[in-house]
Formats: C-alpha cells, structure tokens, sequence
C-alpha cells in the first residue's frame, strides 16, 4: 500500500498548552481511517496541522511524498486535499448549488463571483455548473439545488458540505465530525455513502468522529489520541477490547 498522508512527530503548541505532542501518523491510499480520543485529545489541532491552518512548532507532514508544511493552505485543494468542518461552514444565504461551486473555486480559473453572477459565460464555468449538478445528484440533493441553505435539515447540509469538498477531485477528504448531529438512520446512510466514495471513486479519507459504532463499522485502521498524544492504534477489530482506550474514555465500552 502507498502511503499518501504522514504525520510524524508533530508538535503543536498553543502558548502553554501542548494540544499535540509528538503525534506520528500514516494514511495509504485508498484507506478510510479515523482519528478518535475524549474531548480535548488534540483531534481537531491534527486536521488543522494537515489544513495549514494551525502551524506546528516541530515535525513533519508529508502528502504523496511531498512536504505538506511548506504548501500555502490556499493551495491544499490543488493538491488534492479537502476537507468538511466540524460546525458546517456552509455560506447560508447562498443556494446549495453555489455553496457546491465554491468547492471547485480554487481550481478554476473564472472569478467565483463572476461565476454566480452569471457573467461572461465563460466555457469554464458551464463546466463547473455541470459539474456542480453532477455532485448534487451524486448525492441525491438536486432536488434543492436552488435553495438556500438556511433552513435545509442538517442531514441535507451535511450532503451539500460533502458535494463541496468533493467538487474539486481530492485524492484525500478530511471529516470533521462527519456523523455529528445526524439521527440514527442518516448516520448509516452516511457510512454506506463513504464507503461508495472509496469504492467508486478510489478516494482516502480521513476522519475525526465521535460515534464510536459508526468508526468501527467503515474504518480500516483507528488512530487513538489522549491529551495530545499517540494512545493506541489498529484496526477496528484491535482495538475493540483496548483497555487503553476503555480508561481513556473514562469507562466506557467502545
Ligand atoms: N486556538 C487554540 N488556542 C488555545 N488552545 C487551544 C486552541 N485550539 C485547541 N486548543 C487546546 O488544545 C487542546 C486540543 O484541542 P482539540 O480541539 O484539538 O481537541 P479535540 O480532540 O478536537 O477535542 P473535541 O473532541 O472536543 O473537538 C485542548 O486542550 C484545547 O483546549
């Protein structure tokens, strides 16, 4: 398997609080794997380490072989890197198919405004509409396309947030949260729509995820922190009985 993402040994300090320690990870190709720990486990300050958006005071963070931390996170999306957050960072008053345009903004060439505004149609953007639609029914939302965002339910905003992300090809996705706030049947919805993605799609994935059942059930390895380090790691199957991980969630069954 080829390794596409490594973390290793990053450092990340917020004046006196250390929220990663050290932390080394790897994700190859083609994998779906998650990023768990209690709250405060330095999960979120990873994803942002890898979005350029926090930077690490030590370490090295390599994608596809190349080192990440020299990237400009403007530039993350051409190289293949996407992300979702963990509050929906959707734009509300826009319509969900320009929330879903944004996405491929940063590989195009036509202005986004320009875009939306509908000036000088450009061969371009008929392409990135089409495209845009061509997400939305991917994700079996085009019936919205023309909404505006406020006011959807979370589980359609989760699926215009993915249809983002995606638009601009990535080769690997960052969830934040993914099942967050869904209901029981929209989160395995959700992991079966994952797994197509991987499937049909080839792309790597990420995750950062609370809901223990729903990592077990998609993930192909499980990287474990606690306060700011490398607890335990492996597959859904090892670390099902890990006492390390039991204790660190405070007692309760994983
Ligand atoms: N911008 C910041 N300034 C100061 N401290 C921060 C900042 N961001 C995170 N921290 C601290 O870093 C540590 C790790 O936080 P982080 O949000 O990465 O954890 P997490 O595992 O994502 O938690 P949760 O599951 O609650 O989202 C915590 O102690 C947090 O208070």
């Amino acid at each position: 398997m080829t390794e596409l993402l490594t973390l290793d040994k990053v450092t990340v300090r917020f004046g006196g609080v250390t929220a990663l320690d050290a932390v080394s990870l790897t994700v190859h190709e083609g994998q779906i794997c998650a990023l768990i720990g209690p709250n405060g486990a330095g999960k979120t300050t990873a994803f942002n380490a890898i979005s350029r958006l926090v930077k690490p005071a030590s370490g090295r963070i390599t994608f596809g072989g190349g080192n990440l931390l020299s990237t400009h996170p403007a530039d993350l999306a051409g190289l293949g890197i996407a992300r979702t957050f963990q509050n929906l960072a959707l734009w509300p008053g826009m319509s969900v198919l320009e929330n879903v345009m944004v996405g491929r903004h940063a590989r195009g060439r036509v202005g986004f405004a320009a875009s939306v505004l509908g000036w000088p149609a450009a061969r371009e953007d008929r392409a990135l509409r089409a495209r845009a639609y061509a997400m939305l029914d991917y994700f079996e939302i085009t019936d919205v396309a023309h909404r505006e965002c406020t006011g959807l339910p979370y589980g359609t905003l989760k699926r215009v947030e993915l249809a983002r992300a995606l638009i601009s090809d990535p080769r690997l996705l960052l969830l934040d949260e993914p099942a967050g706030g869904l209901t029981h049947g929209d989160v395995r919805e959700l992991g079966e729509l994952l797994l197509r993605l991987r499937e049909e799609r080839g792309i790597t994935l990420l995750l950062v995820e609370h809901h223990m059942q729903f990592v077990m059930s998609i993930s192909d390895y499980v990287f474990a922190l606690d306060f700011g380090r490398n607890l335990v790691a492996g597959t859904p199957a090892e670390l099902r009985d890990s006492p390390e991980l039991v204790e660190a969630y405070l007692g309760t069954p994983v």
